[in-house]
């Protein structure tokens, strides 16, 4: 098996340590690949590469219309190969090829909203309070970039990084979760193929403690942005503190779904589902607090159960399945774990509740779609993100009950509310602390709209024009056009 390769300054390298990680298919622990290990040396490599190429490089000088094309091409060649990523993202992470081939969708369309905005943006001019003066507004690259993405959306999460990146004339040095670093070595063949200059994009593959940690600390990064845990996400603050790097955080979430007794019942029932269930609940935005009314709580947990227990789990090359397995075994005893706790609070078991017994899918890391219901807020269930497949329920009888609980997280990632009466919907979600919440809808994004958290779910916002904005510097140029001695000294 061919060895993968790290890119640095334009060419393909292996790591300074001759260290190589297996890559293993969550489905049944097949070695999918094998990929050079990277260590905090090669960081600095890359890092310096990064440095030369925007302090003396071409890119951030080329005119944006032209950084607009390659990024364009960058799409285009992501379309083209659009079924071998998808189903190298399957063989990585376990989820369906139906499911990554829509994230490879999105992510082409993300580089070509970033492609567009390369030239749109010329600058303003500005009212001055000087006589004869001009005053103008013009956005620049911040400079070098760390970028560092999880495992759960490999390659659509770098694509809300590289794409603004590249759009606004940065350097940067990705550095992809080590477990899931497949789509990410392939987007970077087409990065150089669509004619990225040397040493504008490089891409390191090791561990979060040690080249995550120099990307973080490096005093020649000037920003990091990364999307992770919480407690990552806390590490990677502290070490941005060493010059002061611009920061970007795309953190975890807890998120609650409200479900009013006036909502359209089978559209809210299925919404829950997909809400949670999708991808295993590998997902920040997750619905993994379902809030319900007290009134209707029998019927739609009845209802939940019933579905439940028919969601097909398999290979994720099968077309029939419909979830796949966690990602990894230390993940799922970590959800294995969090159901136990749960259990132990109070909280009891509707359905699943435990890995499934089925032969076929001993060798996987599979865990069963799981309901809990009885919870209350005080639950580590109900406050800690599992990051499985398990959806916790809770219950309320007015408004501001729904609301007080929806809040009750010290996450702020994204929510939902289902009712019919729209004054309702909007009252609540004035209340709702979260970056994104939804009406009569789960887990919707697309490139125009902004994604980011409140509280502890994260900093700055990736996707719409504030996702390039986190890559651009704001100057203000100020002209006299009359220059004269102020003789106050
Ligand atoms: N808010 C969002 O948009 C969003 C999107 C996807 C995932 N997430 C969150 O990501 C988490 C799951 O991903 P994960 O388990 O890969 O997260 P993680 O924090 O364990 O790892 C994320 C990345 O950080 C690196 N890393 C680990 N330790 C590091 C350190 N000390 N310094 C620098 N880098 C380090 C890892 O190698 C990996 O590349 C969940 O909490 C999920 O909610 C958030
Ligand atoms: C941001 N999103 C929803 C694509 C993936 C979160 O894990």
């Amino acid at each position: 098996m061919d060895i993968k390769k790290q890119f640095i300054n334009g060419t393909w390298v292996t790591s300074n340590t001759d260290a190589v990680r297996d890559i293993m298919n969550p489905y049944n622990q097949e070695i999918i690949a094998k990929v050079t290990e990277s260590d905090e040396s090669d960081a600095k490599t890359a890092i310096a590469a990064a440095r030369k190429a925007f302090d003396q490089g071409e890119w951030p000088a080329t005119p944006a219309t032209e950084r607009g094309k390659i990024v364009h091409k960058i799409a285009d060649f992501i379309e083209r190969d659009r079924e071998e990523l998808a189903e190298l993202e399957s063989l990585d992470t376990g989820k369906t090829v139906e499911e990554s081939r829509g994230d490879m969708d999105d992510i082409a369309g993300v580089f070509r909203y970033y492609a567009e905005m390369a030239d749109k943006d010329g600058g303003e001019i500005i009212d001055s309070p000087v006589p004869n003066s001009i005053s103008k507004v013009i956005r620049e690259p911040v400079g070098v970039c760390g970028q560092i993405t999880p495992w759960n959306y490999p390659l659509l999460q770098a694509s809300w990084k590289l794409a603004p990146a590249l759009a606004a004339g940065n350097t940067l040095v990705m550095k992809p979760s080590e477990i899931t670093p497949l789509t990410s070595i392939k987007v970077f063949e087409l990065i150089e193929e669509a004619g990225v200059p040397a040493g504008a994009a490089n891409l390191v593959l090791g561990p979060g403690n040690t080249v995550g940690a120099e990307l973080s600390i490096n005093k020649d990064v000037d920003l990091i942005s990364f999307t992770g845990g919480i407690e990552t996400g806390k590490k990677i603050m502290q070490a941005a503190s060493s010059n002061v790097k611009k920061l970007a955080l795309e953190l975890g979430g807890k998120n609650p779904n409200v479900v009013f007794a006036d909502a359209d019942f089978e559209t809210a029932v299925d919404q829950a589902m997909n809400a949670v269930f999708f991808h295993a609940g590998q997902i920040c935005s997750a619905g993994t607090r379902l809030i319900v009314e007290k009134s209707i709580h029998d019927k739609f947990v009845d209802a939940l159960v019933d579905r439940v227990k028919n969601i097909r789990l398999g290979s994720g090359f099968d077309e029939s399945t419909q979830m796949g397995p966690l990602i990894s075994k230390e993940h799922l005893n970590k959800v294995v774990n969090y159901v136990e706790n749960g259990k132990k609070e109070g909280a009891k078991v509707a359905v699943g509740g435990e890995r499934p017994d089925d032969p076929e899918l001993q060798n996987g890391f599979f865990y069963l779609p799981t309901v809990l219901t009885d919870c209350t807020t005080d639950m580590s269930v109900v406050q800690n993100e599992g990051f499985g497949p398990v959806i916790t329920v809770e219950t309320f009888t007015t408004e501001e009950e729904a609301v007080r609980l929806a809040n009750d997280s010290i996450y702020g990632l994204s929510g939902g509310v289902f009712t019919n009466d729209i004054a309702k919907a909007e009252r609540c979600v004035a209340k709702m602390r979260m970056g994104t919440v939804w009406i009569n809808e789960f887990n919707l994004y697309f490139p125009h709209a902004p994604w980011g958290g409140f509280k502890q779910s994260g900093i700055g916002r990736e996707l719409g024009k504030p996702g390039l904005e986190e890559y651009q510097e704001t100057k203000h140029i100020f002209q006299n056009l009359n220059p004269e001695p102020l003789n106050w000294f």
